[in-house]
């Protein structure tokens, strides 16, 4: 048995940055999802962050586009951390740091503290999927857009966690393509919910948990095909707003809708932007799978700088030019919005 320090503890030794709080972030996500800022969000990281300089050497390149693009998008950096796998694999930084099966996990916490709190100093909103709910504790603080995967969206451990989260989550669809689950776990999350958890003090506590209203779907395609065209965007919506939760959506442009060809990914990202370009307010967002270089690698042996050890993504320049055409659709949109006469104040 391992001991691990308290949430509290890993977080003297890590904290956030000076610069726009991760509050600051959730509000501004949260406007997005309501419709109140017209903006494109765009989530874009690599699928797992194995080394901290190339994952900080990402964000920084990041920013940069993030910077020149804010009237137009809101750009969050995935620093994914734990990794839900269809059946074995390296769980990620967290659960294993050593990729070597060592799984030393308060090692893990350390340096993915250190490594958050890195990235939070380019100013950039983080997002992190939350597999493990009992080491949520020890990262949330520092994420302001959590996510729920294809894998344990039908979790209601993980529905009630969602519930309680202090930031907006997106829920995926399941990896067979079926949307209905996550809708189910959207309205899960927005009720009042009891959550076993840990306290700052490393404490089993429960929580009576309000329900979390930005909890929001994310289209990521499934074993059926791509999901991002069509009318499932807008026969999504219209469960959404029958629920009273957020009715746009988020495009996943990898994982079922890329067929897990990262270069496809662009296309799907094409196929959003035409759809915001010509007014589709049912859209909230895209997120990519993007790294440094683009493909992928195994793990065991010399690993190269900036390469995803999971799933394939594109590079940085790639993403940039996806964000471009993104931010020039987003634009466009909110020209149309603003002769609606219904422009973000
Ligand atoms: O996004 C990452 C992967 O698709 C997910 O963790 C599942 O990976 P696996 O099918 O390689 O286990
Ligand atoms: C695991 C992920 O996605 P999904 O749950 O859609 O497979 C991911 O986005 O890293």
């Amino acid at each position: 048995m391992t001991p691990l320090q308290t949430p509290a503890q890993s977080r003297l030794a890590a904290p956030h940055p000076a610069g726009p709080s991760v509050t600051e972030h959730r509000r501004a996500i949260g406007d997005i999802l309501d419709g109140t800022d017209d903006r494109l969000l765009v989530i874009t990281g690599p699928c797992s962050a194995h080394e901290e300089t190339a994952m900080v050497e990402y964000a920084h390149g990041l920013a940069e586009a993030a910077a020149r693009f804010a009237d137009d998008l809101l750009v969050v950096v995935r620093v994914y951390t734990e990794k839900p796998r269809t059946r074995l694999g390296w769980p990620g930084m967290l659960l294993d740091p050593g990729m070597d099966g060592g799984h030393d996990v308060p090692g893990g916490i350390a340096r993915v503290r250190a490594m958050l709190s890195s990235v939070a100093e380019t100013g950039l909103p983080i997002a992190a999927e939350f597999v493990d709910p009992m080491l949520t504790p020890f990262t949330s603080d520092l994420i302001a857009w959590g996510g729920i995967g294809a894998r344990t969206v039908e979790s209601p451990v993980h529905r009630r966690m969602a519930s309680a989260l202090p930031m907006p989550i997106g829920v995926k669809n399941r990896t067979d393509g079926a949307v209905a689950p996550a809708i189910d776990a959207i309205a899960a999350a927005r009720a009042r919910q009891p959550v076993v958890t840990l306290d700052d003090a490393g404490r089993p506590v429960c929580l009576d948990s309000p329900g979390n209203r930005h909890a929001h779907l994310v289209l990521r395609g499934g074993e059926t095909g791509p999901n991002y065209e069509g009318d499932v965007i807008a026969d999504a919506a219209e469960a959404l707003a029958a629920l009273g939760a957020p009715s746009r959506v988020v495009v996943d442009c990898s994982h079922g809708n890329s067929g897990k060809d990262h270069r496809r990914q662009p296309q799907v990202a094409s196929a959003v932007a035409a759809r915001v370009a010509d007014g589709g307010r049912d859209v909230a967002g895209v997120m990519l799978e993007s790294f440094l270089h683009e493909g992928s690698q195994s793990i065991g042996g010399a690993l190269r700088h900036g390469v995803s050890v999971t799933d394939s993504c594109l590079s940085l320049g790639r993403t940039t030019e996806v964000i471009e055409e993104l931010a020039d659709a987003a634009r466009c949109r909110l020209g149309r919005t603003a002769t609606a006469g219904s422009a973000r104040s």
